[in-house]
């Protein structure tokens, strides 16, 4: 069976090429009247009404257009919520009647009721102008482009007064994946604060906030002075961790630099380089797991997923999975898909290793950084001597909320 065709069984998966485009084909057959204004030009043709305007061409399709009417009955403006019961949409209507202004287009429909839709709002929620607008900003690095970069840390007392430092920071946090934060007293307790001026902790099965060192209190190799090759946390949960906070309280010792590594940066190399390896990563589902026995601690978690994970709608990548320690059992898979997967994952793992990508930095106290856990890979050299990190993990929802609240997008 043809590799798509496996996936597709296996995901419910509809790629563009082979469902999206061939159900939208169909719009032109019947014949249509065209109607023309100043600014903009519609038909209403039999399935979908198409409008021409500021140079974009959009199809809507006429339950959309009614389930999408903002009139005060149909949509509450104060709560920005729905009131209309989309399931009591005839799913044929059409509208009986429509005009244009320079600004609106009007519908009419058959009970008489009338949406007015702003041609802006239109072509800003179109699919088509969501396929033209910039995919989430960011700036796909290695080492020496984050170096040249000379992107600047926040500094703890703006940091946790100035709004305008932390936009700064969360806009560097959104473009690289990864930010810092120095000045920051090094106790547990201002680590706490730093990260509570950015968004809501997330408790996980390690606490909320936790503090550790090489003492095995946890069954798990980051409580070890071993070296951990680069990775990201909690691929064994069904939705991993979005942000990590690192905070090395102390260390008397050598060794123990931490890795960091842009995980988009190694994928678009894939996918310009060997697309079939991309898609095999971005579709085939792998489990990690996490088992933990100990008497204080008994644990097992498991995640399915993708090790890339993008958007079905335009291929971007938005999370990868990449943890080869906790990596579960593969049996999702038939052998020969199996075979390519290991092809395709050790092409991304070549690319992870490329030396002129690893960034290598030294956390010291009073030095907090945020990575972003869907994206940058962290891992650290062993290390001797006591070293003492604390941190936690960040919803990632309540980090792109305080973005956008700060007016970035997100
Ligand atoms: C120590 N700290 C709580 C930060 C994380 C421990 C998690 C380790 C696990 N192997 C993983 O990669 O998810
Ligand atoms: O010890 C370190 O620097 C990082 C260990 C690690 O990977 C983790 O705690 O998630
Ligand atoms: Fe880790």
């Amino acid at each position: 069976m043809p590799l798509i065709r496996v996936l597709n069984r296996l995901r419910g998966f509809v790629s563009r090429k082979h469902g999206l485009e061939s159900l939208g084909a169909q719009s032109h057959r019947f014949q249509h009247t065209a109607t023309h204004s100043s600014s903009c030009n519609y038909q209403l043709l039999p399935d979908c009404l198409e409008l021409n305007y500021g140079g974009l061409v959009m199809h809507f399709d006429y339950v959309w257009l009614r389930d999408h009417c903002r009139s005060a009955s149909c949509y509450n403006s104060k709560t920005n919520q729905r009131n209309l019961d989309t399931a009591s949409i005839d799913l044929t209507i059409r509208p009986s009647k429509s005009r244009v202004d320079e600004h609106n287009l009007f519908l009419t429909w058959p009970d008489g009721h009338v949406t007015r839709y702003n041609l802006a709002w239109l072509a800003q929620n179109s699919y088509e102008g969501q396929m033209r607008s910039a995919i989430q900003p960011r700036i796909l690095w290695n080492a020496h482009i984050y170096s040249s970069a000379k992107v600047p840390a926040a500094n703890w007392d703006k940091f946790m007064s100035c709004d305008e430092e932390l936009k700064n920071f969360l806009n560097n946090f959104l473009l690289y994946g990864i930010a810092f934060v120095e000045g920051v007293p090094p106790t547990l307790e201002a680590t706490e604060t730093v990260t509570q001026r950015v968004s809501l902790i997330r408790e996980t099965i390690y606490g909320r906030m936790w503090n550790f060192t090489s003492d095995f209190s946890r069954g798990d190799t980051a409580y070890t002075k071993l070296a951990l090759d680069r990775h990201t946390d909690t691929s064994y949960f069904q939705e991993p961790c979005g942000i990590q906070v690192f905070h090395c309280l102390r260390h008397e010792g050598t060794g123990g630099r931490t890795l960091l590594v842009d995980g988009f940066h190694a994928a678009d190399t894939v996918l310009q380089q060997t697309p079939e390896n991309f898609q095999l990563l971005s579709h085939v589902p792998i489990k990690h797991d996490y088992v933990e026995n100990l008497s204080d601690h008994r644990n097992h978690m498991i995640g399915i997923g993708p090790v890339l994970n993008v958007y079905p709608w335009n291929n971007e990548v938005y999370m990868i999975r990449y943890n080869n320690y906790d990596r579960s059992v593969i049996n999702t898979v038939p052998h020969d898909v199996v075979r390519r997967w290991y092809v395709a994952h050790r092409k991304l793992t070549a690319e992870l290793r490329r030396a002129d990508n690893e960034l290598w930095v030294k956390l010291k106290p009073g030095k907090v950084l945020f990575v972003d856990n869907w994206r940058v890979l962290h891992g650290r050299e062993s290390f001797t001597g006591l070293r003492q990190l604390c941190g936690c993990y960040l919803t990632r929802d309540d980090v792109l909320n305080t973005a956008r609240s700060l007016g970035l997008q997100a």
